[in-house]
């Protein structure tokens, strides 16, 4: 589990760090990783470092400070580094001399670099880059590490508004901030710099899964475990037009658990069909007993649907709502009436469903997606999952966790219907709520990421890959759930 806190957490942090440090220590760490990563990049990329070029992209703070430090270390090594200043008068006065001093050049333009360094702004950015900064950055045709944050970037929120750097690696220092789960495609690859922080800063404001976390989370049945035990997952999903979601999100249940899966509604025979081991009948009635329902996929937004719907919420066991399902609750708010308030609810809405369910109540999704799921999570007193490039998962007290994807991949037809058969069967195998739907998101990104190799991936595909990704997760887990 890694952590993550809010730029206002970390600066909070860095002055009583700053206050026990001497002058321009922490810097200085910074700035050594910042060259050293620089220098890995270039070696990388050009087979070595002496009378590489390197471009220095330098603003009016500290951010531009970090940069200047390390043009100095990479000047000591031989490395060619030009630093174009974007406010002369306001650059780093220690840093500048040092870079001078190690033979750094100043310049009024870019040049021919082998590598970009961007230290134009960091904490303390706001909004996109202003039109001399964005003028160099579009120019530039070489990869870009990215001093602290890819300036240009909401730090906080990760919300790009204009022209912004689109880094190939971002190293930060201390703490990583939201921007680093939520806009991994402008930060690239993210290295953290330990800058000795961590006695300092608070709880983390998000967390984000790693794969052990995800293993340890996992239910493995013992030796007294039979099919029941285990957690039977249910499913009320799929209509005439819609039978593949059915077979989607079902299969994806019987591929995440070693126990049992009901399947209620119309799509029974080809669930069956697909899936022989599924117990598959019309209704949510006469299903049986399960541990935790899904209940939306292709379900139909009329009159059977708020049935179905209606239907799943008397059950009284943890509920994940998807698709149909959330239209239905965003239309018919009255469907809310029938359910258990002792029994978890998940949500799980892209930025249209969540549109739907949550300007109704005043909630809109702006900039801030956390603060977006957060409230809504709030409000309905429900785990609310927000789809997106980055997995928002907000539980009602708060605790937020954030899955970022590493392709895009994922944004294909039907793939959502596998993450809600996920959310069902860790739901069903007795996970908290927030855990299950965070482990699901995880598990839905490795997969895919294990079908897709590179190229399109159908959804079926993505389904297919879920007992590696589970493999995945769980063989970095030594002998079962034994994480203390
Ligand atoms: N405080 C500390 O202990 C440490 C800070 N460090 C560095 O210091 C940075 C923060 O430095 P500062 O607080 O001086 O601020 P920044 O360097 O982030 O920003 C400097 C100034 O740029 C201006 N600015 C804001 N948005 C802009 C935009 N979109 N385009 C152009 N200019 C903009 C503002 O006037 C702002 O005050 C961190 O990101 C990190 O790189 C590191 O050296 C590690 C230690
Ligand atoms: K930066």
């Amino acid at each position: 589990m890694l952590g993550v806190w809010t730029t206002e957490q970390v600066r909070a942090a860095e002055d009583r760090l700053l206050a026990r440090t001497p002058d321009g220590a922490l810097m200085r760490k910074a700035a050594f990783g910042v060259a050293t990563v620089a220098a890995a990049m270039l070696r990388d990329l050009t087979g070595g470092t002496a009378g590489r070029r390197v471009t220095l992209l330098v603003g009016a703070g500290n951010n531009g400070g970090d940069a200047l430090w390390a043009g100095a270390t990479l000047a000591r090594r031989a490395v060619a580094v030009t630093a174009v200043l974007l406010s002369p008068d306001r650059a780093h006065v220690e840093g500048l001399a040092a870079f001078r001093k190690a033979g750094g050049r100043v310049a009024a333009d870019l040049g021919d670099p082998d590598l970009v360094i961007d230290g134009i702004v960091g904490l303390s950015a706001r909004g996109p880059l202003r039109p001399a900064a964005a003028a160099l950055v579009e120019r530039v045709e070489v990869p870009i590490l990215a001093v602290d944050l890819p300036s240009g970037v909401d730090p906080d929120t990760g919300a790009v508004d204009g022209p912004a750097v689109r880094a190939d690696v971002t190293v930060t220092f201390g703490a990583r901030k939201p921007v680093h789960v939520l806009n991994t495609a402008h930060c690239g690859e993210v290295r953290l710099v330990d800058l000795g922080l961590a006695p300092e800063l608070p709880d983390p404001d998000l967390i984000t899964l790693e794969a052990d976390d995800v293993g340890f989370a996992w239910r493995v049945p013992g030796p007294s475990d039979d099919k029941y035990t285990q957690g039977v997952t249910g499913i009320a999903a799929g209509s005439s037009t819609y039978p593949g979601a059915a077979v989607l999100s079902t299969g994806a249940a019987v591929l995440a658990t070693s126990g049992m899966v009901r399947y209620a509604g119309w799509a029974a025979d080809h669930v069956r069909d697909r899936w022989p081991e599924v117990v598959a009948t019309g209704t949510v009635e006469d299903a049986g007993r399960v541990q935790a329902w899904v209940v939306g996929p292709g379900l139909g937004t009329g009159q059977t649907g708020r049935d179905v719907l209606t239907a799943v919420f008397s059950d009284g066991v943890p509920t994940c709502v998807d698709a149909d399902g959330i239209t239905l609750l965003a239309a018919t708010p009255a469907l809310w009436d029938a359910r258990d308030p002792d029994a978890p609810v998940v949500l799980t809405p892209h930025a249209g469903e969540f549109a739907r369910i949550a300007e109704p109540l005043g909630i809109t999704l702006g900039a801030d997606r956390v603060a977006a799921a957060r409230a809504l999570a709030k409000r309905l007193d429900a785990v609310v999952l927000l789809k997106g490039n980055a997995t928002v998962v907000a539980a009602p007290d708060g605790r937020t966790l954030v899955n970022a994807a590493t392709s895009s991949w994922l944004a294909t037809a039907g793939s959502g219907d596998v993450l809600t058969g996920l959310i069902g069967a860790l739901l069903a195998s007795g996970l908290d709520p927030w855990l299950a739907a965070g482990c699901a998101a995880w598990l839905h990104v490795r997969s895919a990421e294990l079908a897709a190799h590179d190229a399109p991936v159908p959804a079926s595909l993505i389904q297919q890959a879920i007992p590696a990704a589970i493999r995945a997760a769980r063989n970095l887990v030594a002998d079962g759930p034994v994480k203390p």
